[in-house]
């Protein structure tokens, strides 16, 4: 069994023109029927930084969640987005990125990483208060353009420091779709044993072309929790003007499906929400 995250918020986020809220909530209450683990629907960051999201709130309220089996996650990017999730009984996660990379810390959220350290110590005790699950992303998680310090080691000691303060997920985020093979094979192999009380995911950004392929190499390296979305859509705005896209959710599930590996996605469900897709994101 793997764990499907299906991340309509980064497929949206970086999408210039607004998306209508009424179109939002029909495609994720669609993805509500899906099966997946769960859905990243939406995040609590300022309004000048992703108009595309402001309307979190009110797509939250329209969402029908009455027998579905998919639990809802949320981005946020500091304490008081944090504080804000938490207050919704309907979130189950809250999805923080800290980047592994100093210079895109500061890009993205004008912090340094000690200071970002600082509010993960924070989220995780309002999660732990308000009975959420922590999900902490490792942007630049398989490396960084910047030339900023990054080896497995430097994964692993950053690793030991979330745990240390109580976090039990963390999703390497491939921000920009730079992760090789081999860098997916000797991160999982080398982090899985090393945190076994930890659920380690993958949040990769890839080609059309490979990104099957990142996804086979993953799951052979132990990881069973894996970021999708629909045909491939979206990508971190904040990294680069050319977004390097979502793992298509089909793609995995087929190459799932194909290895007899169970994802608890109905394919009717899936079909359905692929054809709304169609009128939510332009081609
Ligand atoms: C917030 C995280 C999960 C993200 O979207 C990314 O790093 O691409």
């Amino acid at each position: 069994m793997v764990k499907i995250i299906e991340c309509p918020r980064d497929a949206m986020q970086g999408i210039k023109e607004f998306i209508p809220t009424e179109l939002k909530i029909k495609y994720i209450n669609q993805l509500l029927k899906a099966g997946f683990d769960t859905i990243d629907f939406g995040s609590f960051v300022s309004p000048t930084a992703v108009p595309q999201m402001s309307d979190t709130v009110k797509v939250l309220e329209q969402l029908d969640l009455s027998g579905s089996k998919s639990k809802l996650l949320a981005i946020i990017a500091n304490v008081r987005g944090a504080q804000d999730a938490a207050s919704h009984n309907e979130i189950y996660y809250l999805g923080f990125p800290l980047s592994l990379s100093e210079t895109f810390q500061k890009r993205n959220t004008n912090k340094s990483i000690e200071e970002a350290f600082a509010q993960v110590r924070e989220i995780q005790s309002i999660c732990e208060i308000h009975k959420k699950e922590f999900v902490v992303y490792l942007s630049m998680g398989f490396g960084n353009p910047y030339g900023d310090p990054y080896d497995v080691e430097y994964v692993k000691d950053f690793t030991g420091k979330l745990f240390d303060i109580g976090v039990r997920i963390v999703s390497l985020s491939d921000t920009i779709g730079i992760a090789k093979k081999e860098d997916l094979q000797y991160l999982f192999t080398s982090l899985i044993p090393a945190f076994p009380r930890i659920e380690f995911g993958a949040h990769l950004h890839a080609s059309p072309f490979n990104a099957v392929d990142m996804v086979k190499e993953a799951y052979k390296a132990g990881c069973r929790r894996f970021d999708g979305a629909i045909k491939g859509f979206g990508g971190c705005p904040m990294a680069k003007d050319d977004l390097v896209g979502n793992i298509p959710t089909e793609k995995m599930i087929e190459y799932f499906i194909s290895h007899d590996i169970n994802t608890g996605v109905d394919l009717n469900a899936l079909e359905e929400a692929m054809a709304i897709a169609g009128k939510v994101f332009p081609q």
